[in-house]
């Protein structure tokens, strides 16, 4: 049988399609005061069927900081709201680059939900993003029940003991080594982290794999998306973890399914930067 018209069609969104490294991206040009997207319409485009499909929902607004090129919200296909996204914050560069409000070439400041980031596009179309100093205290992650930073925390998780490390990237994030990323189950220890008592605001979880001082293999398992082909904050933090416990050098080549992200973190007190790629797919309009 066809499909009623849309009875809900109301005025058309027009939005970019972006992705970086796979980690895939609906962007709003919100810019003049217009309002954000309900959690509703988030979902709706969000959706892989029904909608446009994507992990994130971006929105490029007006500056909030003096100096700041633009800010920009960032919105899980779930209709949760997050506070950092790196692999996002290359594509809403790029998108600002293309539009004409930000400088082709050399450093702008863009206001995130936790605060603004310094990036700059480089020849090849990769950016450059400062990704703020990694906070390992426990209330900041938020990690409920411990009071004192560890290398690695111990934890129940659906019937195993596992050692999880923990780090707040502006967004929370769990990791777990492991030996083999191929063979991981993704998806039971993610969800049961993600819904563990002690991460009162669920969590990313990482899975890494150590393949020497420079190079680690990573999958993610997303808060309000599932498993991504990309995660840029859960590289960082992989790379945060990893690197306070003497496992890695300061500068890593994270390979992800969906492509590789450089971190680096030149000292225990300095911000880490990311680099990688910000790809435009097409522009659209949707039937709101
Ligand atoms: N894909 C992002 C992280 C997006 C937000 C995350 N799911 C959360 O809820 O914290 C990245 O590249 O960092």
């Amino acid at each position: 049988m066809a499909e009623p018209a849309n009875p809900a069609a109301g005025p058309v969104l027009r939005f970019s399609k972006m992705h970086g490294a796979g980690n895939d991206f609906v962007v709003l040009d919100l810019r003049g005061g217009i309002a954000a997207p309900s959690p509703e319409k988030c979902r709706a485009l969000g959706d892989r069927h029904r909608g446009v499909g994507c992990d994130q929902i971006l929105t490029v607004e007006d500056p909030r900081e003096p100096g700041s090129v633009a800010s920009y919200g960032i919105w899980n296909a779930d209709g949760s709201p997050a506070g950092q996204c790196g692999n996002g914050a290359r594509c809403i560069a790029a998108w600002l680059v293309r539009d004409g409000a930000a400088p082709a070439t050399g450093a702008f400041n863009l206001d995130s939900p936790n605060g603004t980031h310094v990036v700059d596009r480089h020849d090849d179309g990769g950016v450059r993003v400062v990704m703020g100093v990694p906070e390992f205290e426990p209330e900041r992650i938020p990690l409920r029940g411990f009071d004192a930073v560890r290398e690695a925390y111990v934890l129940p998780v659906r019937g195993s003991i596992i050692s999880v490390g923990a780090v707040s990237m502006g967004n929370p994030h769990a990791l777990i080594e492991v030996d083999d990323v191929g063979t991981v189950t993704v998806e039971l220890m993610g969800q049961g982290l993600q819904q563990h008592a002690a991460f009162p605001q669920s969590v990313n979880v990482g899975f890494a794999q150590v393949v020497a001082r420079d190079h680690i293999r990573l999958r993610v398992y997303e808060r309000g998306v599932g498993e991504t082909l990309a995660c840029g904050s859960g590289a960082c933090a992989a790379v945060a973890i990893l690197g306070r416990r003497g496992r890695v050098d300061r500068e890593v080549r994270v390979s992800l399914p969906g492509g590789d992200l450089c971190i680096a973190w030149p000292a225990d007190d300095a911000p880490m930067t990311m680099t990688g790629p910000a790809t435009f797919v097409f522009e659209g309009e949707w039937m709101a």
